[in-house]
């Protein structure tokens, strides 16, 4: 008897087929990226552009490289010792792997927000100012101002702007996440990298922070890893799906939700795996 074996179908869209939408500038171009901790490859070829004022969602099951992809956006992945890249990330039409191109630099220009909030053990105030001191801002009057415009522009003004004095870890945990997000905001940031934000969090801050970056997106970009498929669905504009390192399919969120092209991606949102 012979065997006849039945494979998956691999939908691997070029990158300029793979989301439509393109009058929106790029803000970064990945081209066959691969990535390695010592000897085991964690990211295969990714190809993938992400666009100015978008929202879009990194998902996958544990294990498929979402974190490893985004910490490679800001370069925070060469942490790891052991960790090798090849192919390209262009930022703003620059390699973010020329050496000429400076880490610092890179990430004034994409923040990072992470799962668990991590303030400072310091003011709320001295937490927001952190990062614009660092960028030689002294007068008092101008980090006021930065303070102010920041924690609106984290919807946290109202609750806290009669605390900024006090301990950054008497806020509830909802609100240390919107602190850390604007703290990404003071350094005046293009791009916000999400990495499960929310997975902490309860519902109504969840909601709160879903909230937020609706707001944020008008002048943003923001890639947020999410494990969450219907808050991808809910608040992002584009959606790439990850399985063992490679990106099986990107397009558009309405359309990864409504029609997925490939079988594994239906069976991932439908919940049949991961
Ligand atoms: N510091 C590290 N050293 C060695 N291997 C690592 C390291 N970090 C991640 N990996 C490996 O790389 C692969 C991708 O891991 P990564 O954390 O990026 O996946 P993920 O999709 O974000 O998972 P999760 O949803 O569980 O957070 C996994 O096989 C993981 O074991």
């Amino acid at each position: 008897m012979t065997t006849v074996a039945v494979q998956t179908k691999v939908v691997h869209k070029t990158k300029d087929e793979a989301v439509s939408n393109t009058n929106k500038k790029k803000v970064y171009e990945v081209n066959q990226l691969n990535l390695w901790y010592g000897k085991d490859q964690a990211l295969k070829s990714i190809n993938l552009d992400f666009h100015e004022k978008d929202v879009t969602a990194i998902i996958g099951p544990s294990g498929c490289g979402k974190s490893t992809f985004i910490k490679t956006l800001n370069r925070m992945v060469e942490m790891v010792p052991s960790v090798k890249t090849s192919g390209s990330i262009i930022y703003q039409g620059r390699d973010i792997f020329d050496p000429k191109f400076h880490v610092e630099e890179l990430r004034t220009k994409v923040g990072m927000v992470f799962q668990k909030p991590n303030p400072f053990p310091k003011t709320i105030y001295e937490n927001i100012v952190y990062g614009p001191r660092i960028h030689g801002i002294r007068n008092k009057k101008v980090l006021d101002e930065v303070v102010e415009k920041s924690l609106r522009g984290a919807a946290l003004w109202e609750e806290v702007k009669d605390r900024l004095h006090e301990n950054a870890y008497g806020l509830s945990g909802g609100q240390q996440q919107r602190l850390c997000i604007a703290r990404c905001l003071a350094v005046e940031p293009q791009v916000i990298l999400m990495d499960e934000p929310t997975s902490a969090l309860d519902p109504k801050s969840t909601l709160k922070v879903e909230e937020l970056m609706e707001e944020l997106k008008q002048q943003y970009s923001i890639i947020i890893v999410t494990h969450n498929m219907q808050q991808a669905a809910r608040i992002s504009d584009k959606t790439a799906f990850f399985l063992n390192g490679e990106v099986i399919e990107y397009d558009n969120t309405d359309l990864i939700f409504s029609n997925p092209r490939d079988k594994r991606t239906e069976d991932y949102i439908t919940g049949r795996f991961g």
